[in-house]
């Protein structure tokens, strides 16, 4: 994924100017910025639903959306998800329709994806389950494995730590190694800066334009940090509210 000298803008308004940067495959890199940033506009230039108006967004060479296939968004949990009636089997499984399209049935092959997608975040047994039924952190879970049945190249994911439990925290950091391992590209926004240390190999300090990107240990400095967030600092921010936007966009 590649954001040559981007600016994105709504109605002509820039929102977000000059981004520069590349993800690697297998790669993973954290979006941190204050609320109102630009975080999930990123994501959906990277979706090819906010308009580049000047450089350019590509996705494994392509436009965003000729690429769309390939990259799956995990929302907030507490954002639009599936059906809450559906089970949780059946809300993994989801995750094939955009391969499968609209007439063909989910085949042998399709369950078995995404059976062993539910796997990986160590849910099987809650396979039978209503996805209502389960805490939220099960839920953010089954959300990711979605995503992983989607078998995608890049991998968005908005806040995906945000009230989750530590047990699904293990599960999800070990479900995002296991993908990074096979290749896969992830960004994802986030407030925590220790786990951007920990599990992100580069940071995009971000609030309408770039204040600063590369590893966490020479970008999450105090200094850097203070001018993205003009004076403040993210655990002093008030708590962000949730953000809806995003799915309601690619549920319309
Ligand atoms: N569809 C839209 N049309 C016009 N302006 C928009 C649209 N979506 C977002 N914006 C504006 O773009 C700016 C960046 O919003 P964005 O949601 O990308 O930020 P964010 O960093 O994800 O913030 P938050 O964490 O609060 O959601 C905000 O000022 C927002 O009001």
């Amino acid at each position: 994924m590649v954001f040559d000298r981007a600016t994105v803008a709504y109605d002509r308004v820039p929102v977000l100017e000059n981004v520069h940067g590349t993800v690697e495959s297998g790669r993973t890199v954290a979006v941190i910025g204050p609320d109102g940033a630009g975080k999930s506009t990123l994501m959906k230039a990277l979706l090819g639903l906010a308009p580049v108006v000047s450089g350019s967004v590509t996705v494994l060479g392509c436009p965003p959306m000729q690429a769309r296939r390939r990259v799956a968004y995990v929302p907030q949990v507490d954002a639009l998800g599936p059906d809450p009636r559906v089970t949780v089997a059946q809300a993994v499984l989801m995750g094939r329709y955009r391969s499968l399209g609209w007439v063909r049935r989910p085949t042998r092959t399709d369950r078995a994806i995404a059976a062993r997608a539910l796997e990986t975040v160590g849910l099987t047994h809650r396979a039978g389950d209503r996805f209502e039924a389960l805490p939220g952190g099960q839920r953010q879970r089954v959300l990711l494995a979605r995503a992983i049945a989607q078998q995608p190249y890049l991998l968005l994911l908005d806040e995906p730590f945000d009230g989750v439990d530590v047990l699904s925290q293990q599960a999800l950091l070990s479900a995002l190694a296991a993908m990074r391992s096979a290749g896969t590209s992830v960004m994802m926004s986030t407030h925590d800066l220790a786990l951007a240390h920990l599990t992100c190999d580069s940071v995009w300090l971000l609030n309408r334009r770039q204040f600063g990107s590369g590893p966490a240990a020479v970008t999450l400095t105090s200094e850097k940090l203070r001018t993205t967030y003009h004076g403040g600092s993210p655990q002093h921010l008030p708590h962000h509210r949730p953000r809806h936007h995003l799915s309601r966009h690619r549920a319309e």
